[in-house]
């Protein structure tokens, strides 16, 4: 990375502001993943052990500028100090007198997390007052949020403006995993693509079959590939817009001799439900009043062997609706492949990341991305404004 990193600088004795993405699961106040905060714990120990004192703020939810109670980060600053076995003072505000002088009163080595900065209306239009004040709190400013690092907000690209920045170690891991799978990839490289968020994926597959040998679609894209193709879809998801878009792509892959490969054999159910009718169907024998859910038998086969034999994986969205257990098993199929193969794999996306922990099978994974929208982004090949705003090597 040509951006300079947390190692690079003097932090001894500075006060030092830490982006970090505390945007994590809560059920009745208690977090269901700690994973955001775990992987940002080496920086902030970097930074106590250096003798830093560390400022860290975060988002939580869509606040949109107002105080809402149940997305404050009391409970993401008791994990931490759990997970860092210290005490981690608390602010309530994230600017303003009272959040300066607790400021102030840090030691060498003192942590204090910051209230959620998208209660103030400025984070996410990246006021520059507001940017201002986050940076008149430190001397040193760290992004290590790169789930937020697709997002050009007050405090994820303002502050950079006003302070040397340099980014934390999650960032430089991210951007060094995901990085090597797009520049330099081991092969064969195979691209997994699912889920049903048709119009975000389409860019990815776009890049995956310049940089990619194989692309295994599944989950509910694959029926706006059916559709263009011909084929009755029934009430499977489709976006019309996308259609010939999609066969394009299955040109572009012909033309670049590329192994594009969608599902040969598909479940179909009649009903939304965990007990509705299902049915084992090729891709011409969709009814037309039932709806795509997950990949065939075939189709599983087909893609673990893929997987089997590929020394890059990079695996983003499900192969079905796998929170349903009958539709799951396409889904399961793949992280267990994905667990089981000797290729080095990478999952990026919320929902594929959430498959592989429902099916303990997250630790055999090489690098699960802590970034949806900021993994995708960047494997678009897109410049992420968190990243961009930090000083160069
Ligand atoms: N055939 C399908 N029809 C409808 N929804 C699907 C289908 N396959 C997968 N899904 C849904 O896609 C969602 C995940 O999509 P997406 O947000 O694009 O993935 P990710 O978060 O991993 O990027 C899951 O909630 C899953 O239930
Ligand atoms: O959870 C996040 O994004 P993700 O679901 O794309 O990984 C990040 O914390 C960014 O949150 P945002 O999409 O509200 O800006």
């Amino acid at each position: 990375m040509n951006k300079k990193s947390v190692r690079d600088v003097e932090v001894s004795g500075k006060r030092v502001f830490v982006r970090v993405d505390f945007n994590v699961p809560v059920e009745n106040g208690a977090i269901t993943d700690d994973t955001r905060i775990r992987e940002t714990l080496p920086t902030i120990q970097y930074l106590i052990e250096n003798g830093a004192k560390v400022i860290l703020a975060s988002h939580m939810g869509r606040p949109k500028g107002e105080v809402v109670e149940e997305l404050r980060l009391t409970a993401a600053a008791a994990r931490l100090s759990e997970l860092l076995g210290k005490s981690v003072a608390k602010a309530d505000e994230a600017v303003g007198e009272a959040v300066k002088a607790q400021v102030a009163a840090l030691n060498n080595g003192d942590v204090l997390l910051l209230e959620n900065v998208r209660f103030y209306a400025g984070e996410e239009k990246n006021d520059p007052e507001l940017a201002k004040q986050f940076a008149e709190l430190a001397d040193l400013f760290v992004n290590d949020a790169f789930g937020a690092a697709h997002r050009a907000h007050a405090s994820t690209e303002g502050i950079a403006h006003h302070l040397p920045a340099v980014s934390g170690l999650l960032v430089e891991k991210e951007l060094a995993v995901l990085g090597k799978a797009l520049s330099n990839p081991d092969r064969p490289f195979t691209a997994i693509v699912g889920g049903s968020k048709v119009k975000d994926k389409i860019d990815v597959i776009n890049k995956m079959l310049e940089i990619a040998d194989n692309v295994l679609i599944g989950g509910g894209l694959s029926y706006t590939f059916f559709k263009a193709q011909g084929h009755e879809i029934g009430k499977s998801l489709v976006d019309n817009e996308k259609l010939d878009l999609a066969l394009g792509f299955i040109q572009k892959a012909k033309d670049l001799g590329k192994n594009f490969l969608l599902p040969v054999d598909i479940i179909v159910t009649d009903d939304f439900s965990p007990t509705a009718n299902t049915r084992e169907v090729g891709i011409d024998s969709i009814p037309a009043d039932w709806e795509g859910i997950d990949i065939g038998p075939k189709t599983r086969e087909l893609y673990a062997d893929v997987i089997k034999n590929s020394k890059l994986v990079v695996w983003n969205g499900p192969m079905g609706v796998f929170e349903i257990e009958p539709f799951s098993h396409g889904t399961r199929t793949v992280a267990q492949a994905c667990a089981d193969t000797s290729a080095y794999t990478v999952i990026g996306g919320g929902d594929s990341a959430a498959a592989a922990e429902k099916f303990h099978l997250a630790d055999k994974m090489d690098h699960i991305s802590t970034g949806g929208g900021a993994s995708l982004e960047f494997m678009e090949g897109k410049k992420l404004p968190g990243v961009e705003a930090l000083n160069d090597k």
